[in-house]
């Protein structure tokens, strides 16, 4: 089994036991699902940096990347540093997130929301919107395009933004759907780790203009960042590059800061 077959075999025996503690009824019923989502894409499309910067405290491929920061510190800092959304990884086992993090991330900042998350089911979504997220990441290694349809689909019944993720053009061509909002290209290969931005820079030309376009993983530096937008990218998902730092927040105010100049 690869990493990726792994974390999706543990994904669903976490969501059936979650399930079985808060049935779908009790979140329909908590009136949780009821706040309006920010939209990730309207907010990269209006934006002259689009960075959408990530709270990560560990990953298979990095093990450690800082374990001893606030996430409310860390939101308010993104915020306050001018990106346009923050990314939270809500995986347990293998990134050391939560939902709680989400909770105490959306308490912090009024910037949109994506939920990292292996999503295979439904209840996940379920779970993103009353935790008070405004995206869901939905990645193509890990479904078919009818669960990208349906999941899709299901997402936008509550108002959510939707990123489908792919690495490469098999995972594209199955995607391509009208319920997506974003596609993001995930630089990193998710089954071997190997990282290039190369993967951007060549899928872009197939992607279609009716979605914005995000680069994710392995971004380090201001200079990529001009670079992928010559190839129409219009959001960039950082998560290592601020997470390494003693403050993201400061650190990404300085980044975002030497875009803009
Ligand atoms: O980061 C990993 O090691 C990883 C391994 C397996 C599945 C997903 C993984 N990462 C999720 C991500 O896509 C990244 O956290 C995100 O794009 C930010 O990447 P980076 O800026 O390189 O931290």
């Amino acid at each position: 089994m690869n990493i990726l077959e792994k974390i999706v075999a543990d994904k669903c025996k976490e969501v059936d036991l979650k399930k079985s503690i808060i049935p779908v009824s009790q979140l329909e019923k908590s009136g949780l699902l009821e706040r309006t989502p920010i939209s990730l894409a309207d907010a990269l499309q209006n934006s002259t940096t689009g960075i959408i910067a990530e709270h990560k405290r560990r990953s298979p491929s990095k093990s450690v990347i800082n374990q001893s920061l606030n996430v409310q510190d860390v939101a308010e800092g993104y915020e306050t540093a001018g990106a346009c959304g923050m990314s939270v990884l809500t995986d347990g086992k293998y990134f050391g997130g939560s939902l709680d993090d989400l909770i105490l991330a959306r308490a912090s900042a009024n910037i949109p929301l994506l939920r990292k998350e292996f999503v295979i089911d439904e209840y996940q979504i379920l779970e993103a919107k009353a935790y008070g997220a405004d995206v869901i990441l939905l990645i193509a290694a890990i479904l078919s395009g009818k669960e990208i349809k349906t999941l899709s689909e299901f997402a936008k019944s509550l108002g959510l933004d939707v990123l489908l993720e792919v690495h490469d053009e098999e995972e594209l061509q199955k995607s391509i759907m009208p319920s997506l909002d974003m596609l993001g290209v995930n630089n990193r290969n998710l089954k071997t780790f190997e990282v290039s931005l190369d993967t951007s820079k060549e899928l872009a030309a197939k992607i279609p203009n009716d979605f914005v376009k995000v680069s994710e993983s392995g971004i380090s530096n201001v200079d990529a960042i001009k670079e992928l937008r010559q190839f129409g990218y219009q959001g960039f998902l950082i998560g290592e590059n601020f997470m390494k730092t003693e403050n993201p927040g400061k650190y990404a105010a300085e980044f975002i800061k030497a875009l803009e100049s």
